[in-house]
């Protein structure tokens, strides 16, 4: 645990301001999608990626490389390599991990370890619903940030997040916001899941949240509504900050060409401009 190195909040912070952006790039990379010009080089994996990420690199606060799409390949060496890549060449950009895990603390100590230590990442995604003891072994990683599952993006996320407490009436996906903000963000290093297809229930969780930082995945591919999502999670008098506003496929599969790195970069730029408008 380095306790030298900025937060993940001071991090993302200099990123929103030096960077003037709130989009992140998702690396999700299908090999059924990888352009076909790389087929044959060693690691396609990585090639695919980092070519993404420095084509990008300029117009980011954020990526956030996706675990399961490395770990199904066994390609876990390549995604280790891409991060150390993006943490070398681009130490002032966060790395997100998203892996999602949640387990009881004995293992949840493990998830960390392969977060952290093993990735280097600088945050990763977890899932509340096994309570705060399987998140509090990530938190002993001080200058690390941990984002929470709060609204995700997916329709079938109503199925439990829409649960209303009997006590409170609330829904559940506020009640996850409402500990996350209080009991069990003592230490400012959480952050939560609330997805672009949802903005209505965005604006509920900012304003319970204050500046928390939001993961906002959903727009591009699955079609969230980049106006009303800057509008519904921006922090009145610091606009342009709180959000990290994801977006994979949209910008990983903009060419299958041979020019796929470029076509990546037009599509991160022209998002990048929508978001900053939408923030004015
Ligand atoms: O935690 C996430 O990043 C996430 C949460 C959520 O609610 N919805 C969601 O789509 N994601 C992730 O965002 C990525 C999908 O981005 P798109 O390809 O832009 O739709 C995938 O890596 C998902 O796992």
């Amino acid at each position: 645990m380095n306790t030298k190195s900025p937060s993940f909040t001071q991090q993302l912070h200099a990123a929103w301001a030096s960077q003037g952006s709130m989009l992140c790039v998702g690396f999700d990379p299908d090999p059924k999608r990888i352009p076909a010009s790389l087929a044959g080089k060693p690691e396609p994996i990585f090639e695919f990626c980092k070519a993404i990420a420095d084509a990008t690199a300029d117009l980011v606060c954020a990526f956030k490389p996706q675990i399961a799409y490395f770990a199904s390949q066994g390609a876990e060496t390549q995604l280790k390599k891409l991060i150390s890549h993006l943490k070398t060449q681009y130490p002032y950009i966060p790395v997100i991990l998203d892996a999602k895990r949640g387990d009881i603390g004995s293992t949840a100590e493990h998830y960390a370890m392969e977060a952290f230590e093993r990735y280097g990442a600088d945050a990763v995604t977890v899932n509340p619903y096994m309570g705060f003891d399987s998140i509090e072994p990530y938190l002993r990683y001080s200058q690390k940030g941990v984002i929470v599952l709060c609204r995700t993006s997916n329709p079938g996320g109503s199925d439990l997040q829409f649960l209303k407490n009997s006590s409170t009436g609330e829904p559940l996906y506020l009640e996850v916001a409402k500990l996350a903000a209080s009991k069990w963000n003592a230490s400012g290093q959480l952050g939560l899941v609330v997805g672009a297809t949802f903005p209505e229930e965005i604006a509920k969780v900012r304003n319970l949240v204050g500046d928390m930082p939001l993961l906002i995945p959903g727009i591009g591919a699955q079609g969230g509504d980049i106006a009303a999502t800057v509008k519904a999670g921006s922090i009145a008098q610091k606009l342009g900050t709180g959000m990290i506003i994801n977006s994979s496929r949209a910008i990983l599969y903009a060419s299958s060409g041979e020019d796929f790195a470029q076509a990546a970069r037009k599509v991160a730029q022209t998002t990048r401009d929508a978001l900053n408008a939408a923030a004015k």
